[in-house]
This record gives structure tokens, C-alpha cells and sequence, in this order.
């Protein structure tokens, strides 16, 4: 500081490489720079008034140029952030189908549900943070202070010097020492928010995606809601944090800053009043523009992680049929298209500050000459130059924060409205919700009356036309039927992964879509398919996913029952043993009895048995069959059959043609009509299937 003062008061500070430099860079250099020590500015600053006093016509309006640019600045930004935030009208309004060329909006209600628990904590880091912004309209006024009391001591020569100057820097040291407390509080605080904020919107994304009913996951893809829950998660969270940490801060400090300026001298600070309305107008149309491209962007990274995740999940078959190259070439391009995206964001987020800094240089060609008007008629001190000089210091260095989070807050929002989009996402079946759960026990007893039905993603194809059957307590009904003809569908409408377009399905005399539905697939309906899933944790584990409360003694019986514990216990760590993704590491066979165990251990009162033996080698069958047949008994049995030899001893069989129910009957009675069910034995005789 002695050194500056040594040095305005002999002028040598005018030749200084400091000032020349910052008379040959724009506004933009410096927001970017902010952080070099600002003793050049406030030579420069000061030279300037000296210059103004002596009436020379030199650039004076520098001190303009520092004011005016960055809250410019601020009010572009600010204004962008929030049209960002209100998204344009032309958002694609399919919540269920997410589209690459537009994105949902973004609900600042739906935020406000998020942070509402964390309100305490917020309130207390917005008053931290407000109280060290107060404390920094001081920082510069005081500064100032001291300056006068260094100048008037280089000038006058008498007293103390350390004595003179104790007061006023013991004061700003204080001062610096709770602003940095204040700083500290507040940032931990709002980081806190922030990660709280988004783990709780992590849990509720994946529950809203649990809940949505199956049509939902027919017609989005897993692997573009997995990005939802990962990388978009991610890109809110930190933009949130910054937003919240950094943003915050920066605002205040600019906030608080831009009182001190004021204070110093109105007449500069109301010049900016002029200019922000065409700066908030171009920023406000680039911004918007940003924002569409962002959401572009982020879709088509969706898009190739949904590639990913296809190839990768299926890549037995990928390798079979040695598709990695095309799986690569398809993934690539999905990439590249990610990349050029995410490039033209990058080069539009560029321009947009570019064009800040030439508009900013703009507005100081004007300030010069009002702001060497306001220095040469003495309306500031040397002190005060000092002084708005370090408040619009402080002001850049927040703004240059800002305008790099600018790009990181535009990336925030689309990603929050995109995950923001499947929170409030009613689904059509809800799993919850004030269904009944019948006191009787039940016959087990259904009535499929007058079904139709066309699939959400194909409402023009109806798959089931009045289709009418009933499955009588304790009874096995098989449906059978030509490829295609929807016999899967009726099982899919037993377990309400879908309701019927027209028609009821009533079961023991209750419409299915009145009753609980949790306790409806929970405990009593069991359903085995062809080609059982099972999860990469321990048999243990995947039997008990029927029953979570089961213990290990009823896990064993039940796969007991399903002739899965000899298998089971002859593995070295028995019942402990993980399956690997998706059961890879058991066999066909294998799966299908920890599956039917997983069936059994809720004790369903109905049956469902979509093609579960098909799949098989006849020696596997014949085991599966046989823990089949102990499982059925006393059931209400539906079995979805291909092998017909399987289904031989049902007790009534349905065959379904386009639809409909063409014939009923025991397998001798439709054997004798002589119709599309002997068709049927016929050709599966023929080609060796039976
Ligand atoms: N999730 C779905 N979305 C749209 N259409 C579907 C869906 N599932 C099946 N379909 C269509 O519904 C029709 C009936 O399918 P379904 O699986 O019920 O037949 P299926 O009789 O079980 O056939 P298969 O014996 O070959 O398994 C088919 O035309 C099929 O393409």
C-alpha cells in the first residue's frame, strides 16, 4: 500500500506494465481475471484522476468500465437464469414419450418440494451468506478509509505511522476475519442442502419409475431411464451446488458490493439503468437458444446410453452373431452426434460471452467520457476512486463466477426438468392407493368377461376382441392357440400390468381393478414365465423376493417343492450362492426352479404359467414338470402352453385364434370336434414337438 501511494504521488505507477496492460484489455479479459491483485487497477484508477483533475483528455471512464460491465453482466445472466428456468411454450407436452427435440418444463414447485425439508439449513446459509455481503459493503468503504489515512500521512509527515494506520486495518482485519467465518458457514450449509436435495430426489426418481405401470416401460427405454437417474442426477446436483454455493455467494458479494458503489457515487451507478434493457433482451433470446441445445444435447446422450446399455445387456446374443462392430458403429454415431451437440453448446456459450465482452466494451466507450466528467467536476476523492475501485473489483471477480456457472445452470435446468418430468408422473395403475383387500379367504376363482384390449404403443391393434373365460377354483385352465393370438396378453391383464381397453376380470366376484393391488401381485397371484430373470445376489435372496419376510427354513421348503434344493445344496456355498447377472450362472432348468420356488414361497392362490417348460431339454422339463404338477395342486392354475402334451390333463383348454376363443373344452373333447386345437396336435405331432 506504501509502496502504491509512494509511487501514485511520484506517477511513476502511470508507466507501470500493470496499467498499460489494463488499458489494452476488454472487460471480459478482466472478468476472467479478476483474481490478479487489483494494486494495477487502483494505480490505473488512480492515475485516471489525476489525469481528470489536471483536465487531460484521457480515457476516464475505466471506472465506468468496471462498474457498468459487470453489472451488466449480472443482469443478463439473472435474467437468462430465469427464462431458463421458465422454459419455452414449445416443450414437447408427451410426458410419456421424452423426445429428443424438445424437453419438459421445469417445476420450480416440484424443487421447492425438495428443499422445503431442508429449509432450516437453507434459511441460516442465506442469512450467513447476507451477512458477509453486508459486511462486504464495508470491506471497500473502509479500505478507502485507510487509504485516506495513508495519504494523509505520506503528505503531512507527522505522528506515528503504525499508530495512525492501527486502527483502521485492526478494524478491516476483524472485519475480513468473521466476512471469512460467515463464508464458511454458509458454503457448508448450502453444500449440505444441495447433496441432501439431490440424494432425496435420486430415491424419489427410482420410486416414481417403480411405480409407473408396465405400458410406461414399453414405451421408454431402460437404458434412457437409467440416464435419468445417473448422469442427469448428477448434472443437477452440480449445478445446484454451484448454484447454490458459488452462485449464491457471487450474488451476494455482488449484491453487496453494488450497495458500497452506490453509496460511493449514484450518479455512476444509475448510468447502468440505461443499458440493461438491451442486454437483458440479447440475452435473454441466447439464452433460450442455449437452453433448447442443452436439452438436445442431453437427450442424445440418453439415446447412446440407451445403446450401451442394449448391447451390453444382451451381449450373448450380440457376440453370437458377432454384431460387435455394428454394435460399436451404432453406438459411435450416437456418441458423435452427443459430441457435435454438446460442441455447438460449448461454442454457443462461447459466443454468448463473447458477445458480452463486445457489448461490455461498447458500453465503456460510452462511460468514458461521463466518468472523466464526474472525476475532472471533483465529485470523488481519491479515497472513493479507492474505494469503488475494490467494490467493483469484488464485483467482477463474483461475475466472472456467475458467467462461468452460466453454462454449468443451463445444463442444471434441463437436466432437472427432465428428471423433474417422471416425479410427477402419475401412473395410469397405481400400485398404492385405497384398493381393497377381501377379509374372506379366497376360491381363487376368475372371470375374464367380454375382454378387449389394443396395447398403449399400438392403440389401433386390438389384441384381445371380447374375450370371455373363466377359471374355476382350484381348476388348471390352458389357453393354447397360434402364435401371436394374445395368450401372453390374458396373463398380462390377469396380473394388471395393463387394464382392458372394455370389459372386466373379476376375481371370487370382485372387479380385479377395486382390489389392492400390491397384495394382488404380492400374495395372490404366482407367476413363472419361459424365461425367468432372476437377480445377481444368492439363490437365498432370489427365492425370498417372493417373500421378503420368509426365513431360511421356508426358502428351503419351498425349494423343495420346486426340486431346486438337490442342485441348490450340492453348489459349495449352497443356498449362499450368487446367480450372476440375470441367473447366468445356472442353467435353463436351474433358473426355472429357483423361479418356481420364488412362485410358490408367497403360496399363491393363483397359478400363472406363461410357456414355463418351452424353453427346456426334455430331461429338464421332466424335473421342472414334476415340481409344476406338486406346485399346482390346490390351485387355480393358468397355464400358457406351446408344448401341447403338457397341458393334456387340464381341466378345461381355451384355444385362441386373432383374439377370440374358438374352442373350449378337455383335451379329448376338442380332440373329438375335430377343430383348430387337433389342428394344432396335429402339426406339433408332425414336427416332433409333442
Ligand atoms: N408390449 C406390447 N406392446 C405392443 N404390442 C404387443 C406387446 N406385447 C405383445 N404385443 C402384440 O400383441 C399380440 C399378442 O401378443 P402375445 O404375446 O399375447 O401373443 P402370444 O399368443 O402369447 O404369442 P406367443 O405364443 O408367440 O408367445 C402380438 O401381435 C404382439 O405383437
Amino acid at each position: 500500500m506504501m509502496l502504491l501511494l509512494r509511487s501514485l504521488t511520484s506517477g511513476s505507477l502511470c508507466r507501470s506494465s500493470w496499467t498499460r496492460s489494463c488499458w489494452t484489455h476488454s472487460p471480459g479479459w478482466m472478468l476472467h481475471r479478476s483474481s490478479r491483485p487489483p494494486g494495477g487497477t487502483v494505480a490505473q484508477i488512480w492515475t485516471l484522476a489525476q489525469r481528470a483533475a489536471r483536465q487531460q483528455p484521457r480515457p476516464s471512464g475505466l471506472v465506468l468500465r468496471q462498474l457498468l460491465g459487470p453489472m451488466a453482466v449480472l443482469s443478463v445472466s439473472a435474467r437468462l437464469l430465469c427464462r431458463s428456468a421458465r422454459c419455452d411454450a414449445d416443450v414437447n407436452n408427451n410426458s410419456r414419450q421424452p423426445h429428443a427435440a424438445a424437453g419438459p418444463d421445469f417445476n420450480w414447485h416440484v424443487l421447492w418440494e425438495f428443499v422445503k425439508p431442508q429449509l432450516l439449513a437453507l434459511v441460516c446459509a442465506v442469512v450467513l451468506a447476507f451477512g458477509a455481503a453486508v459486511l462486504n459493503i464495508h470491506i471497500p468503504l473502509m479500505l478507502g478509509d485507510l487509504v485516506n489515512v495513508v495519504a494523509r500521512y505520506l503528505r503531512e509527515h507527522t505522528g506515528n505511522y503504525v499508530q495512525e494506520i492501527r486502527g483502521p486495518a485492526l478494524k478491516l482485519l476483524t472485519l475480513y476475519g468473521v466476512q471469512g467465518l460467515l463464508t464458511t458457514g454458509y458454503i457448508i450449509l448450502l453444500s449440505r442442502v444441495g447433496e441432501r436435495v439431490a440424494a432425496d430426489m435420486r430415491k424419489t426418481l427410482f420410486s416414481s419409475l417403480l411405480r409407473q405401470d408396465v405400458a410406461f416401460f414399453d414405451a421408454n427405454k431402460t437404458g434412457q431411464l437409467v440416464n435419468r437417474l445417473t448422469a442427469d442426477i448428477q448434472e443437477f446436483k452440480s449445478s445446484f451446488k454451484l448454484v447454490v454455493s458459488q452462485g449464491l455467494r457471487s450474488l451476494t458479494q455482488t449484491v453487496g458490493c453494488f450497495v458500497s458503489l452506490y453509496l460511493i457515487s449514484p450518479k455512476l451507478t444509475g448510468l447502468t439503468v440505461v443499458v440493461l434493457p438491451c442486454l437483458v433482451g440479447a440475452g435473454a433470446v441466447i439464452g433460450s437458444f442455449l437452453r433448447k441445445l442443452s436439452r438436445l444435447a442431453q437427450e442424445q446422450v440418453s439415446i447412446a446410453t440407451s445403446v450401451a446399455d442394449e448391447a451390453l445387456g444382451n451381449v450373448r446374443t450380440v457376440k453370437a452373431f458377432a454384431m460387435e462392430e455394428r454394435e460399436l458403429q451404432l453406438y459411435s454415431a450416437e456418441v458423435q452426434k452427443s459430441c457435435d451437440l454438446n460442441e455447438n453448446l460449448g461454442t454457443g456459450i462461447a459466443v454468448f460471452q463473447g458477445l458480452s465482452n463486445v457489448a461490455l466494451n461498447c458500453i465503456v466507450l460510452g462511460t468514458i467520457f461521463a466518468g472523466g466528467t464526474l472525476i475532472s467536476s471533483n465529485e470523488m476523492s481519491p479515497g472513493d476512486l479507492m474505494s469503488f475501485l475494490v467494490a467493483s473489483q469484488t464485483v467482477q471477480r463474483s461475475l466472472a463466477s456467475i458467467s462461468i456457472l452460466f453454462g454449468q445452470v443451463v445444463r442444471g435446468i434441463s437436466s432437472g426438468a427432465r428428471v423433474f418430468e417422471y416425479l410427477s408422473l402419475e401412473p395410469s395403475i397405481r400400485l398404492a392407493g385405497g384398493g381393497r383387500i377381501p377379509y374372506h379367504s379366497l376360491t381363487g376363482r376368475v372371470d375374464f368377461m367380454n375382454i378387449s384390449f389394443s396395447y398403449p404403443t399400438r392403440p389401433g391393434h386390438e389384441v384381445l376382441k371380447r374375450f370371455s373365460l373363466t377359471l374355476p377354483p382350484g381348476k388348471t385352465v390352458a389357453i393354447v392357440g397360434e402364435s401371436g393370438g394374445g395368450k401372453s396378453t390374458v396373463t398380462s391383464l390377469l396380473e394388471r400390468f395393463y387394464d382392458p381397453t372394455s370389459g372386466v376380470i373379476m376375481l371370487d366376484g370382485l372387479d380385479i381393478r377395486t382390489l389392492d393391488l400390491c397384495w394382488l401381485r404380492g400374495q395372490v397371484i404366482g407367476f413363472i414365465n419361459q424365461e425367468p430373470v432372476l437377480f445377481a445376489s444368492s439363490v437365498m435372496e432370489n427365492i425370498r423376493f417372493g417373500k421378503p419376510e420368509a426365513s431360511d427354513a421356508e426358502v428351503m421348503e419351498a425349494a423343495k417343492q420346486a426340486n431346486a434344493h438337490g442342485f441348490i445344496t450340492s453348489f459349495p456355498d449352497g443356498y449362499h450362492t450368487v446367480v450372476g447377472e440375470r441367473g447366468v450362472t445356472l442353467s435353463g432348468g436351474q433358473k426355472q426352479r429357483v423361479a418356481i420356488a420364488r412362485a410358490l414361497i408367497k403360496n399363491p392362490s393363483i397359478l400363472v404359467l406363461d410357456e414355463a417348460t418351452s424353453a427346456l431339454d426334455a430331461e429338464s422339463e421332466r424335473v421342472v414338470q414334476e415340481a409344476l404338477d406338486r406346485a399346482t395342486r390346490g390351485r387355480t392354475v393358468l397355464i400358457i402352453a406351446h408344448r401341447l402334451s403338457t397341458i393334456q390333463g387340464a381341466d378345461l383348454i381355451c384355444v385362441l385364434s386373432n383374439g377370440r376363443v374358438v374352442e373350449a373344452g378337455t383335451h379329448l373333447e376338442l380332440l373329438s370336434k375335430g377343430g383348430l386345437y387337433s389342428d394344432l396336435i396335429r402339426r406339433q405331432r408332425a414336427s416332433g414337438h409333442s
